[in-house]
């Protein structure tokens, strides 16, 4: 594939637009992306044609992460409060979703069962610190949704903060073979951008990636990136278990 089809099928920019709800169906696990930017006003999660269903979440469950300023994320008349990088679930079933503040990154699988909506906070999220200075990978990982933390029918989600200085993301790396993932990179200088390799671990690629844009991972791509400068990441996956350590580790030797 040239540059230009791996980015029109692998990445998805633009997002984050003003006053709207943007979202892109993958057929990887058939993950939903999205963002949610509802500037001033309020923005309700719209039931896109291609899903055939009633509502968004009739056979679907949802997380949510704030990746902007404060605000409020509502399902079925419940508020929930939330800061930058927190996160949000919502499970199959509810059937109004709605957004002010932000902007709000969205992930979205198919669901089999109902689970309770439910808030995380990054204190919530046992944070496990990973990497260091001389590796130039000094960064802390939340995990919000997943076996151990805010249950779900098949959406993993979490959040990964770089230090300062830091420029690595998942080095060595790894693929999943029961499992989609996607990469949403945030807090990077609108300047900036980040060198994410996909493909193969035999056969690797390279994507260009700005702030606020997304790489989805099938199954058989490795995923990890190196910034310009440093910045946050949101993981999600779907597919077959939610066992946050479920990957193909691949020694940084064996990458060509
Ligand atoms: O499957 C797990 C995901 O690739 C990420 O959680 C890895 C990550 O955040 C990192 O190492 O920086
Ligand atoms: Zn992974």
């Amino acid at each position: 594939m040239t540059t230009e089809q791996l980015r029109a099928r692998f990445l998805a920019e633009g997002l984050f637009t003003p006053g709207d709800v943007t979202l892109v169906h993958s057929h990887e696990d058939r993950i939903v992306i999205g963002g949610a930017s509802p500037g001033d006003g309020t923005l309700e999660l719209p039931c896109p044609a291609e899903l055939r269903a009633e509502y968004f979440l009739e056979r679907r469950e949802l997380g949510v992460v704030n990746v902007g300023t404060p605000g409020t994320v509502t399902v079925d008349g419940a508020a929930y409060d939330l800061g930058p990088k927190e996160c949000l679930y919502a499970g199959r079933g509810s059937r109004e979703v709605t957004f002010t503040g932000g902007p709000f990154y969205l992930v979205s699988t198919a669901a089999h069962a109902d689970h309770p909506t439910a808030k995380a906070g990054l204190a919530d999220a046992e944070p496990v610190h990973l990497g260091g200075r001389e590796g130039s990978n000094e960064r802390t990982i939340y995990k919000y949704i997943h076996a151990k933390g805010i249950q779900s029918a098949q959406l993993v989600l979490g959040v990964t903060v770089l230090a300062a200085g830091s420029m690595w993301n998942t080095m060595p790396c790894h693929t999943h073979e029961r499992r989609t993932e996607v990469y949403f990179y945030f807090d990077l200088p609108e300047d900036q951008r980040i060198v994410h390799l996909m493909g193969r671990s035999d056969e690797t690629r390279n994507l260009i990636v700005a702030d606020r844009q997304a790489v989805i991972s099938p199954c058989w791509s490795v995923h990890c990136g190196f910034g310009t400068r440093n910045y946050s990441f949101v993981w999600a996956m779907g597919g077959e278990n939610q066992a946050y350590d479920d990957m193909e580790q691949v020694a940084i030797g064996a990458m060509r």
